[in-house]
């Protein structure tokens, strides 16, 4: 039977397994996860969703055909040492910011099928924007696997390694900045006049309606601002105060910052790791 095993039980693994038994890619029995020490966290998964839980991750790695690494990235080492000699042709998915295939294949000490991955917290309601790297071992039967698997829980695009910073910068952290957007909002909105409630809804829906258009109507965002914005109107008030305050030259500096932030932790984690293996 194929299998594939989580290592790491927190909300990002649960997200996938909501996706995975959803989408009908993989069904409960399919499924094994493994944390650190959380028992009731287990129970809660195994609870849920009908799936096996466990802490013996040897065990996870020999039966499993794709391993998924969810821990957080300080935690790689501890939560895959031990497990190279449960490992065959397994492919192993790393969904950690900031840890490479090299740094992966380091501490398995051997060369394995890995693909790294993107995701994002809408994954959660099967909205993530997911982009994916495989490394040079990786089959292209396994190659479809996940993209099946992340194609459960969103959308997911093939890039190269190298990128992977460019995306975290753009979509793994950008829904952060979308909440940002909304929580200035909706401050504002109460300030000129509206109920918290009305103005959570309204902007809910704008969120909504203008992410449909961009993503439907085969025009480009600056001919949709366009057409909103009527000479000498309320939208073109708006526009220009953002624009004097800066907003476009601060979006651009904010994902440039977290793209920069992406590469600093991988080189950081790399030279850690690297010199506790040399210990
Ligand atoms: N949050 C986000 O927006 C995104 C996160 N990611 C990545 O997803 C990964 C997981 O994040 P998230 O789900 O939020 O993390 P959580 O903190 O929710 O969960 C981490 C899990 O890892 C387990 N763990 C820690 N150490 C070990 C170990 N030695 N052996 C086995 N299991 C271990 C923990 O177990 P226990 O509770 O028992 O300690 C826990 O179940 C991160 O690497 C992050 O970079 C990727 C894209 C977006
Ligand atoms: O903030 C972070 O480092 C992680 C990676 C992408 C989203 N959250």
């Amino acid at each position: 039977m194929k299998r594939i095993g989580f290592i790491g039980a927190g909300s990002m693994a649960e997200a996938m397994i909501a996706g995975l038994i959803k989408g009908g890619v993989y069904t409960p029995e399919q499924i094994i996860v493994a944390n650190r020490s959380n028992k009731e966290r287990l129970t809660e998964l195994a609870t849920t969703y009908g799936i096996e839980t466990t802490q013996d991750k040897q065990n996870l790695a020999k039966r499993a055909t794709i391993i998924v690494l969810a821990m957080k990235p300080k935690d790689v080492k501890a939560g895959i040492d031990g497990i190279e000699d449960s490992l065959t042709n397994q492919l192993i998915v790393s969904v950690l910011a900031g840890i490479s295939m090299r740094t992966i294949s380091s501490i398995l000490g051997k060369e394995m099928a890995i693909i790294r991955a993107m995701p994002n917290t809408s994954a959660t309601i099967a909205k993530s924007a997911t982009a994916i790297a495989a490394s040079a071992q990786v089959t292209t039967e396994q190659l479809e696997q996940c993209l099946s698997l992340f194609q459960a829980i969103g959308l997911c695009k093939v890039v190269e390694e190298h990128q992977l910073d460019a995306v975290t910068g753009v979509s793994g952290s950008g829904p952060a900045y979308v909440y940002l957007l909304v929580e200035a909002m909706e401050k504002a909105a109460i300030e000129v006049g509206l109920s918290p409630q009305i103005a959570r809804e309204l902007i809910v829906q704008t969120l909504l309606g203008s992410a449909e258009m961009i993503a439907n109507s085969g025009k480009h965002p600056e001919t949709l601002r366009k057409e909103v914005t009527s000479p000498n109107g309320t939208t073109e008030a708006g526009v220009t105060t953002l624009q004097d305050k800066g907003f476009e030259e601060a979006v651009i500096a904010c994902v440039k910052s977290a793209t920069r932030r992406s590469i600093e932790l991988k080189e950081m984690f790399a030279e850690s790791i690297a010199s506790a293996n040399n210990r």
